[in-house]
C-alpha cells in the first residue's frame, strides 16, 4: 500500500464586493452587513490554499504535478475571480451573498471540475483577511 500525501499550492487574487442580500429590505441589510453593506463595493486580496490527496506514483515520486494543479488553478480560480467584482462578474453571486462561506464553495466547484489526473481535491482554504478565513472540503449536511 502506498503512502498518502496531502499536497498544496497556495495563490492569491483581488477582488471587490459588497455583501448584500436581495431577500432583506435595505434595513435588514444594513443591520446584518453594517459596513460591508455599503454600495461603494471594498475589495480584499484573498489567499487560497487549494490541497489535493493522493498517493504517491512510484515512477514519478509524484501525487500529482504541481505545474498541473497551477494550470488548474489559473483556468478555476484566477480568470474567474482575479480583478472582478464578484458582485458583478461572476454569475454564482447574482442571487447570493458574496461572503467567504459562497466564494469557498465556488472555488471547490470549480477547481473539481477542472482537475485531472491522480489528485483528489481534499480542502480548500480561503483567507478573505489574515484574521478571517473559512475551509470547506466538499461536505454537505447529508454526505
Ligand atoms: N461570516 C462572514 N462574515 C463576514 C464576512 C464573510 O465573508 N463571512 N465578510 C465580511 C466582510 O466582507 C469583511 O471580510 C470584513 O472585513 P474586516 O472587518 O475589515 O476584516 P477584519 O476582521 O480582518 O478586520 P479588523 O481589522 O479586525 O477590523 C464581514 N463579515
Ligand atoms: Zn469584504
Amino acid at each position: 500500500m502506498g503512502a498518502i500525501v496531502y499536497l498544496s499550492r497556495i495563490e492569491t487574487f483581488s477582488a471587490a464586493h459588497r455583501l448584500h442580500s436581495s431577500s432583506l429590505s435595505d434595513k435588514e441589510n444594513k443591520e446584518i452587513f453594517g459596513k460591508c453593506n455599503n454600495p461603494n463595493s471594498h475589495g480584499h486580496n484573498y489567499k487560497v490554499e487549494v490541497t489535493v490527496k493522493g498517493e504517491i506514483n512510484p515512477i514519478t515520486g509524484m501525487v500529482m504535478n504541481l505545474m498541473d494543479l497551477k494550470e488548474c488553478l489559473k483556468i478555476a480560480v484566477m480568470d474567474i475571480l482575479d480583478h472582478k467584482n464578484l458582485d458583478l462578474d461572476v454569475e454564482f453571486f447574482k442571487d447570493k451573498p458574496s461572503t467567504s462561506e459562497n466564494l469557498v464553495v465556488l472555488i471547490w466547484n470549480n477547481i473539481s471540475q477542472k482537475l485531472k489526473g491522480d489528485g483528489k481535491l481534499y480542502e480548500v482554504k480561503l483567507y478573505e483577511t489574515d484574521k478571517n478565513f473559512v475551509v470547506y472540503r466538499g461536505e454537505t449536511l447529508d454526505s
